[in-house]
């Protein structure tokens, strides 16, 4: 559904010298896959994120969306991926209307996108809150008054109203608290499970990346330096890179275990 080919995108930095943010990268993501970028910071992640979304065009190579250029969609077609591919960020309070309630903003792509009446799209709302367990009292506040574990179930809450079938999460645990990151992390799976939706679940954090992962990519310096499944990828694998990740992850596991 998302094909990435040879996608690859450069930079100009401050010296002019070219930055090579992501090289030749070939990615395929279809509906029920669940695709974990792992890297750390810098190697990548977001800048794929981005060319994913098509906020940004490749310098080479292509990202198609079905058989179009994700960039250079528009009309219909770009209303059907905004769609399809919907986004879970990290930094929820700058992506929400400050003057705003919640409500409004879950509300805003049933309206935009769905071409929902106010009266079905606030159904469509209370009902997409229902799914995730949230108290629907909240949604008449703003973003500043809420926690930031219940605004990011907004923000999952505003991706989830569309019935995306793709649904790209770029660090959208990593800013809260280990016990609303597991909740968190297990809406993604149910709604993947419910929905048959994909999941590109792009983050620095081995764990969260493993348990939601079927597959794993792993970045550094702008490459794709291994990929397979998550189990092969963890215990057994095979660039020197992924080994130094997987050997402290395994290493925080075992003292977590011997300290329990
Ligand atoms: N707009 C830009 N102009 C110049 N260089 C950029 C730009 N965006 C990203 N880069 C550079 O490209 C490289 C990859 O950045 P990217 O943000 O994709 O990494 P990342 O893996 O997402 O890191 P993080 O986890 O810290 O967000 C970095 O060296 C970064 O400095």
């Amino acid at each position: 559904m998302i094909t990435a080919k040879a996608a690859a995108k450069q930079y100009r930095g401050r010296d002019n010298t070219v930055v090579h943010a992501l090289n030749p990268l070939d990615l395929v993501i279809e509906p029920g896959d669940r695709v974990g970028i792992i890297g750390e910071s810098g190697s990548g992640k977001s800048t794929l994120v981005r060319l994913l979304l098509g906020l940004e065009t490749p310098s080479a190579g292509s990202i198609r969306y079905q058989d179009g250029e994700v960039s250079q969609l528009s009309g219909d077609r770009l209303r059907q991926f905004r769609r399809d591919v919907q986004l879970v960020g990290q930094d929820t309070t700058s992506s929400f209307d400050p003057l705003r309630s919640l409500r409004d903003a879950v509300r805003r792509p049933a309206l935009e996108i769905l071409g929902l009446t106010v009266a079905e799209a606030d159904a469509a709302v209370d009902e997409v809150l229902a799914s995730l367990a949230v108290d629907p009292e909240l949604a008449s506040r703003r973003p500043s008054q809420v926690s930031g574990g219940q605004r990011q179930r907004f923000a999952i809450a505003r991706a989830l109203i569309v019935s995306p079938r793709i649904l790209i999460c770029d660090e959208s645990v990593s800013a809260l608290d280990v016990s609303v990151q597991g909740a968190v992390l297990n809406e993604f799976k149910d709604f993947a499970e419910r929905s048959g939706a994909g999941i590109v679940f792009v983050s620095h954090g081995v764990p969260a990346t493993a348990f939601i992962s079927d597959r794993l990519v792993v970045m550094h310096g702008g490459d794709v330096v291994e990929q397979g499944e998550v189990s092969q990828v963890v215990n057994r694998p095979k660039h020197p890179y992924t080994a130094r990740l997987m050997g402290a992850y395994r290493k925080l596991s075992a003292d977590e275990s011997s300290a329990a």
